[in-house]
């Protein structure tokens, strides 16, 4: 069954706008703050801001699927639940392109095969790189996993601040997002999901 369908990498893969274009566009953003994008100092910031902007939202040119294809079966049938924890996380959200600055919580029960560990802090990575919601990013790491491993379950947990609310608007600057995500046991069984939530809140 698929759950998710990345269409979102497609979309960068097909961009037509050039490095130079891009480029163009953070000039005129400095010409409209009121700076000139001609004195010394911006002369290469639209060429970094590019580069930057490139680091940001990589994650439209990775496949989740991809990076969550090599498994092992050679674990002595484990079958219990693999946490996760404090994975860091920064993304942007959709509505500012203000950073999202966090800590996400990943656990699956697998289903014969386990995964690397360390592909599911890249799963997040894929995801967080990409203009984002919270609700989103959440979804969509858990959706990837359940599908690319058939695990048996799957927990997502994000605790993270929006500088869209610390840093301007309401600027409340302590105040963080908690979303959860949970598929299969540990959606159906809340023996499973509470000892998930013990875990993470260790
Ligand atoms: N649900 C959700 N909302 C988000 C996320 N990131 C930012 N937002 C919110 O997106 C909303 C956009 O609201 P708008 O009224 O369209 O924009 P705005 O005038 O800039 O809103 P204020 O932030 O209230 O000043 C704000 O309430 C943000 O707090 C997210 O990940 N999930
Ligand atoms: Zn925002």
């Amino acid at each position: 069954m698929k759950l998710v369908k990345d269409t979102d990498a497609k979309v960068l893969k097909e961009n037509k706008v050039s490095d130079q274009e891009a480029e163009e566009a953070v000039k005129t953003i400095l010409t409209w703050m009121g700076e000139d994008s001609k004195r010394e100092g911006l002369l290469e910031t639209p060429k970094r801001v590019i580069k930057a902007f490139k680091e940001y939202f990589v994650g439209y040119t990775q496949d989740a699927e991809q990076i969550l294809s090599k498994t092992f079966g050679d674990v002595e049938g484990y079958n219990d639940m693999v946490v996760e924890k404090n994975i860091s996380v920064t993304s942007h959200c959709e509505h500012h392109m203000a950073p999202i600055v966090g800590t996400a919580h990943v656990a699956y029960i697998p289903n014969e095969r386990v995964v690397g560990l360390s592909k599911l802090a890249r799963v997040v990575e894929v995801f967080s790189k990409r203009l984002q919601t919270q609700e989103r990013l959440t979804m969509q790491v858990a959706n990837a996993l359940m599908t690319s491993l058939d695990a048996k379950g799957v927990a997502v947990t994000i605790d993270a601040a929006h500088q869209c609310m610390t840093m301007r608007g309401i600027k409340k600057e302590k105040a963080t997002t908690v979303t959860n995500y949970f598929l299969g046991q540990f959606k159906d069984d809340l023996n499973v999901q509470n000892r998930y939530l013990t875990y993470i809140s260790k």
